[in-house]
């Protein structure tokens, strides 16, 4: 049966859930949100069925109540609902990066209308806003989902069926250890991206040349530094005693790095690169989940005007749509290497059968 839906909150995550619902066409979509251009914005590009200026009017035209504001302001979300006195019973569910709040802000609720169910879409992006958002955004990606306090199957089997035209995975955690997990491979490799980039920023003074060799590798692992601040700052916040935790720990294991680099211990070192390598190669990668998976190719190209349009041209001709584009390293008249990204094993290879028919050298890397 047609669910009528709010999201509360059109950003990025909001906006690009609100725009797979709606273009499933299978239930209908109200958007709101406390900016009145975004409301525009998804008006005129109809990412909802209809928006709303006033919160408290829309959620009674809802069946299905979808909070995708920062923590903070879904928690006040939160408590605003459990004061409104609804015309029937509705489900509540949000989006927060960290669940432990979220859950004892859902304790805290008596009013008898909402069930609550907790829920996570763990994909993303390091942009913000409803001009980022992306029907496709959750495609494969793990959903977790924390089932409300007075078990009810029914409304959560119900959830489950509105957000299955997402694409999403759902798996069903404690907060707990949601926090923890996430903690681990979301929140803290955000804190080290930006100390990184700190790092290389305090360096620049000695060497204002730095930035010129900042190439591929600095370049991935820093990408989330560039990330919605205020965002982070409120999951840093929310999760901070896991994140304490965590960094206490890197700090000692940043320590016996350390000693592995003075005292060149150079089998222990290679121990430890193996492992990482080995752990790292062994996630799961044809799935996006806490580690986004492209397919992707490296193509040779030379240094000339048009030697990019060119291989973008090819593919285009074939109705191959490319999801990113990198230029790994071109250096003057030599050639280089660029990456291009596909969202299907099927598009990866159809592409690489077009280049090399071309006479192109591309390769699938591991
Ligand atoms: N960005 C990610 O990668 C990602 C991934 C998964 C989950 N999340 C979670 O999703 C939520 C939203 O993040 P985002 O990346 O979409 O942020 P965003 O900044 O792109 O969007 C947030 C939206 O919420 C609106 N908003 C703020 N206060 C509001 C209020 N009181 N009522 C209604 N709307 C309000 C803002 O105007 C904005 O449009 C956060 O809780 C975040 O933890 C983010
Ligand atoms: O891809 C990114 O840029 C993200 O930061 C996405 C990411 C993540 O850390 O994986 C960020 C926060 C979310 O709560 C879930 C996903």
């Amino acid at each position: 049966m047609s669910q009528n839906i709010l999201i509360a909150g059109l950003g990025l995550i909001g906006g690009s859930i609100a725009k797979n619902l709606t273009e499933s066409g299978q239930n209908y979509t109200i958007g709101y949100d406390v900016k009145k251009k975004t409301l525009e914005f998804a008006s005129s590009n109809g990412i909802v069925n209809e928006t709303s200026t006033d919160f408290k009017e829309a959620v009674q035209k809802a069946d299905i109540i979808l909070l995708a504001a920062p923590i903070s302001e879904t928690i006040r979300l939160m408590e605003s609902l459990d004061t409104i006195t609804f015309t029937k019973d509705v489900i509540v569910t949000d989006v927060a990066s960290v669940k432990s709040p979220i859950i004892n802000a859902a304790k805290r609720l008596t009013n008898k209308s909402i069930t609550f169910i907790g829920g996570h879409p763990m994909a993303g992006s390091h942009k913000r806003g409803i001009e980022a958002a992306k029907s496709h955004l959750f495609e494969n990606a793990i959903y977790v989902l924390i089932p409300p306090l007075q078990n009810d199957e029914g409304k959560v089997n119900l959830l489950k069926e509105v957000l299955q035209h997402t694409g999403s995975k759902f798996v069903v955690l404690r907060p707990d250890e949601h926090d923890e997990m996430t903690g681990v491979v979301s929140h803290f490799p955000h804190l080290i991206a930006s100390s990184l980039v700190h790092q290389a920023k305090k360096w620049q003074n000695t060497h204002s040349f730095l930035p010129n060799l900042a190439a591929g590798g600095f370049r991935d692992i820093t990408r989330i530094a560039s990330s919605n601040p205020k965002m982070w700052q409120d999951i840093f916040y929310h999760n901070r005693d896991k994140l304490s935790y965590l960094l206490g720990e890197w700090i000692n294991e940043m320590k016996d790095l350390k000693s592995l680099i003075d005292k060149n211990e150079k089998t222990k070192m290679i121990t430890y690169l193996e492992n990482a390598k080995n752990y790292r190669d062994g996630l799961p990668e044809k799935e996006k989940g806490a580690i986004p998976s492209f397919f992707d190719i490296y193509v040779d190209i030379r240094d000339q005007p048009g030697a990019l349009a060119s291989v973008v041209l090819l593919l285009a001709n074939k109705k191959i749509s490319i999801n990113n584009i990198q230029i790994l390293e071109i250096r003057e008249g030599l050639t280089g290497a660029l990456r291009l990204s596909f969202s299907t094993k099927e598009i990866q290879e159809a592409s690489l059968e077009v280049l090399h028919n071309h006479g192109y050298e591309a390769t699938i890397q591991d």
